[in-house]
């Protein structure tokens, strides 16, 4: 900038430039967004915009770059995907009317965790801006985050940093808002989070949080929204409001009560089993095919494609809302017609929610209102689809989209007949907006399920094992969001009276509303669009008038609108006045033909001012309906998720699980959802079960056999039916499971700065700490990634450790290639030898991928090696050094035993393994050694350092052999 010559201009731009220094900086310039200096060259960069000069010749030209202001939105979204920070400076006074320089300042700034804009989000995705507060000295923090398009927001408090980071991950924001001077962890480096630091005072500082939350939720104390105890969360919502609030340049009121993450009442599922699982994204990172949501999301609204995403970040871990929900599916599944029906009406729905948020924000324009007008339409066809359920045919016959999708073969719900009658019986109430569904209750439905009587009465707990029947369950939900419908046919009503189908993108311009709307608009509008007809007219009423057929109109830009007579003499009434005298003619005016001037000149500035205002008048109207707006996008998006579950239930031939409240777990023909979308009608199921007796499963078999996919099935048939869908079996019977974790062996980390080794046991060393009588632990290959040994000797401790717990083992499936372990089976309460079995035929391996008990035999790499087309040549040596390990270990053990067990395909551990002066049976120390049990049962979350070196001290005088002081 040195040497540049300022111009007032320059001078403005700088001063804004300077509030707002990380940040592009769009400056309004007439028709333009102006970037100037470093903005223009990083946005000539970014948007590929020609990069020009403010003053070129000049000896220090000022770089600019600018882009059409009507362009601006696709433009911003486009900076907001790369993750800039972009404020917008706008003209706040009429340049018409300015003396000197226009006044300008920043209107908002647009960053990626704040905007509202359609083009910069995804539909079915949420949006959300976090902000997380660590207090040191109480050791304790906050994490909250909110989706401003939506205006859900949340959080949880936790004594456990690891665990707010782990959310901080597994929430995907797209900004995080961290305090100046606290480090985050590297991962989140390697995740691609953007964050936003900021001083801690004011944005953090708790008596201002605790102020702005107050009065953005409208109540007068913290304990309404459950916070007043968790000072942390409060400052990391407290920051986010700032933050709003200094963006977005207005009070921010349109967030939901704030639902504090009850962790008691949800599935925990951290981001690590999120991503091994594939939920949202293949182990690759993408997204999209491969993926379980893919195969999942049967939804059509964005308000169901995001409320299905927060069911699955967290399934239900009560019964009840699980149960009501299946209920709900039930009835769609079972009653084709009406799936049809509500597809149908469903396609005309549009983001409710973001259109209600965005008129509510005023960061709306012209075509939100057709499309709110058209999704009002939409909902009455909802109501009508529902409500003809008693007759069938009428409502669903109009707009039958598919019956490709053949019915499923056994579904355990009443018919729909029976269905019907329940209907229009049962009423309840319908709870608010969306994210009233996400973390809570689905206070509609479980309502109007928690009847008194019925079996799922809130006070009727499901008593362990007892399996649980459909009831009716589904009708009376129906029925409660019927009694409570509303189909803001006054909105629906005002919008068709007001807006044309295709309005222009700008409401400044004119040319949004329809004739007929007001009176006053209509005369404008006549003279803008009719205006030379009544000319014409006046012309036409003048020559008969007066009688003077060759009385003619022309326009000069002196005159405006004459009158025009030949000089031919003759009759010249008296109410012209001359205003040209020509060679051979004369020019009149008449006060009419002056007035109708007039008008027709004012007519347009007048209409476009006329427009804006009836414009902000019907924002206004409908602003004031959000709450019944978002009550219904809330309506609109459970039902989606039901009829979109059902779809998929119906699409891959699912079956309704039953969900009790044991530990026992029973798949009988379970697939994986998404090995089986690609393989087709190749996949092979398979039974599974979990019960005292078979606590742990150890699952032996040849790579590529499907040892990870009978895995990851089962934990994603317990995901599934904790967000009550229907699951991929024949039938499945699912003991209540509230945490899932799911680790595979050797997945690779570097980017996060830990080895894959140090990853792989930081996992498992949170699962052992973690994991009670009720989690489900999914182990792919654990140990994987150190020497055989090292890992086998963890493998098997793992092992140990989930099997041998006072309480009963944790239900677990381990797949190993160690096959060692296989011999904890007899040993280890609960512990169970699998293995997918395989067939040899001509020296290939076939698989089988049949889940069979018992132990493999060996692990068939190199037969598995051959398939893969490792050369023949490689192959064969293989074999031979195979060959040779072998003979090695048979010796070494019977040098040691004489005769020692002949181990299943690995070397045998010395010194653990063989067990010198036995006849082969398993010596591994079958029982554990006390001070393992002693470590095993120590709550390490829960010692005081000092403690820990008093224990330390302690073990070492009691297990420490000579070395014990
Ligand atoms: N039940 C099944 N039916 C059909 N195909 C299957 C089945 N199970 C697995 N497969 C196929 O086999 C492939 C390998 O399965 P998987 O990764 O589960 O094997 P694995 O035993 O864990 O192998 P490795 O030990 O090498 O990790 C899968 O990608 C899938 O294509």
């Amino acid at each position: 900038m040195n040497g540049v010559k300022l111009t007032p201009m320059l001078e403005q731009y700088l001063r804004v430039k300077s509030e707002y220094p990380d940040t592009l900086l769009f400056y309004r310039m007439g028709d333009f967004y102006e970037l100037f200096f470093e903005d223009a060259v990083t946005a000539s960069r970014e948007l590929q915009i020609t990069l020009t000069s403010r003053n070129p010749g000049a000896a220090s030209p000022v770089p600019m770059a600018g882009v059409p202001h009507h362009a601006a939105d696709g433009y911003l979204s486009q900076l907001l995907e790369k993750g800039f920070r972009v404020a917008v400076c706008d003209q706040i006074e009429d340049p018409k009317l300015a003396k000197g320089l226009v006044k300008r300042a920043v209107t908002r700034v647009l960053t990626p965790g704040t905007t509202v804009e359609d083009a910069s989000l995804r539909a079915k995705e949420h949006n959300y801006l976090a902000a997380l507060f660590w207090d040191e000295r109480e050791k304790a923090g906050g994490l909250a985050w909110a989706d401003f398009s939506t205006g859900e927001w949340s959080g949880l408090f936790s004594r456990d940093q690891a665990r707010l980071w782990q959310w901080a991950i597994k929430m995907s924001p797209r900004e995080l808002l961290l305090p100046d001077g606290f480090e985050p962890p590297r991962q989140i480096a390697a995740v691609g989070l953007q964050i936003s630091r900021y001083p801690a005072r004011p944005h953090f500082d708790l008596a201002p949080a605790t102020q702005r939350i107050l009065a953005a939720q409208g109540v007068a104390d913290l304990a309404v929204l459950d916070v007043a105890d968790k000072p942390p969360l409060v400052r990391a919502m407290g920051a986010i409001l700032s933050y709003l609030i200094q963006t977005q340049k207005q009070d921010i009121t349109h967030l939901s009560p704030f639902r504090p993450v009850n962790l008691s009442k949800h599935m925990l599922l951290d981001e690590v089993t999120e991503r091994n699982l594939e939920i949202f994204r293949r182990l690759d990172g993408k997204k999209g095919p491969g993926t379980l949501v893919h195969v999942l999301d049967r939804t059509i609204t964005p308000m169901g494609g995001r409320l299905l995403e927060s069911m699955l970040r967290q399934p239900w871990l009560e019964s009840a809302p699980i149960l009501a929900t299946q209920e709900a599916v039930s009835l769609f599944v079972t009653d084709g017609a009406l799936r049809d029906a509500v597809r149908c009406a469903l396609d005309s729905v549009y983001d409710l929610e973001r259109l209600a948020a965005r008129i509510y924000l005023n960061r709306c324009a012209p075509k939100d209102f057709v499309a709110l007008r058209q999704s009002l339409f939409g909902l009455a066809a909802l109501r009508a689809a529902l409500l003809a359920v008693p007759g069938n045919a009428p409502a669903s016959d109009a707009c039958r989209a598919d019956d490709e999708n053949p019915e499923p073969a056994s579904v355990g719900v009443m018919s729909s007949d029976e269905s019907c009658n329940v209907l229009s019986d049962v009423s309840g109430d319908v709870s608010s907006g969306v994210s009233g569904d996400v973390f809570g209750d689905i206070s509609g439905l479980d309502s109007a399920l928690g009847r008194a009587d019925g079996p799922y009465a809130p006070d009727s707990p499901v008593t362990p094992d007892s399996p649980v029947t459909p009831a009716s369950g589904a009708l009376a939900g129906l029925a409660a969001v019927l009694a409570q419908w509303d189909d803001l046919s006054d909105i629906r009503d005002l919008l068709t009276r007001a807006f044309v189908d295709a309005p222009p993108p700008l409401v400044t311009e004119g040319g949004l509303f329809l004739p007929g709307y007001r009176p006053e608009l209509d005369e404008l509008m006549e003279l803008t669009e009719h205006g030379e007809g009544r000319l014409k007219e006046l012309l036409a009423e003048e020559q008969q008038a007066s009688n003077l057929p060759r009385l003619k109109l022309g326009f000069n830009r002196v005159f405006g609108y004459y009158f025009e007579l030949t000089k031919s003499g003759g009759y010249v009434p008296e109410h012209f006045e001359r205003r040209q005298t020509l060679a051979d003619r004369e020019r009149y005016v008449t006060p009419r033909l002056k007035e109708l001037e007039e008008r027709l000149m004012e007519a347009g500035e007048k209409r476009k001012a006329l427009e804006y205002s009836l414009f902000r008048e019907v924002r206004e109207t409908v602003a004031a309906c959000r709450q019944r707006l978002a009550s219904m996008a809330g309506v609109v998006a459970r039902l989606d998720v039901w009829q979109g579950l059902a779809e998929a239930a119906v699409r891959w031939d699912w079956t309704r699980p039953q969900i009790h409240e044991g530990l026992a777990m029973e798949i009988r023909a379970g697939r994986h959802p998404v090995v089986e979308a690609a393989a087709g009608g190749d996949y092979i199921p398979n039974d599974l079960t979990l019960d005292d007796d078979r606590r742990v499963l150890l699952i032996t078999g040849p790579n590529m056999a499907g040892k990870s996919t009978v895995l990851r099935q089962t934990a994603i048939i317990a995901v599934l039916a904790q967000i009550g869908s229907f699951v991929p079996a024949a039938s499945a019977r699912v003991g209540l499971v509230d945490r899932v974790f799911c680790r595979v062996g050797a997945s690779d980390n570097l980017a996060m700065g830990q080895s894959t080794f140090m990853v792989e046991m930081s996992e498992t060393a949170r699962i052992l700490r973690q994991a009670g009588k009720r989690s489900l632990v999914v182990l792919d290959e654990i140990g994987r990634g150190t020497s055989t040994f090292d890992g086998l000797a963890l493998a098997w401790a793992v092992a140990e450790a989930l099997a041998d717990r006072e309480e009963g083992g944790v239900r677990t499936l381990f797949a190993t290639h160690y096959h060692e372990l296989t011999r904890l089976e007899g040993v280890l309460p609960g512990v169970r030898n699998y293995n997918i079995a395989i067939k040899q035929w001509r020296g290939d391996i076939i698989f089988l991928r049949r889940l069979v008990p018992g132990p493999a035999d060996r692990s068939y790499g190199i037969e598995v090696a051959r398939l893969a087309g490792v050369p023949r040549a490689v192959v064969r040596r293989a074999g031979e050094i195979l060959e040779e390990l072998e003979k090695t270990r048979d010796a070494a053990a019977g040098e040691r035993a004489g005769h020692g067990p002949k181990s299943a395909g690995q070397p045998a551990l010395p010194g653990i393994f063989a067990n010198p002066g036995t006849t082969g049976e398993t010596c591994l120390p079958c029982t554990a050694h006390p001070l393992s049990l002693e470590l095993a049962a120590l709550d390490v979350d829960r010692i005081t350092p000092l403690e820990a070196l008093r224990m330390l001290g302690d073990f070492k005088s009691r297990y420490g052999g000579e070395n014990a002081s």
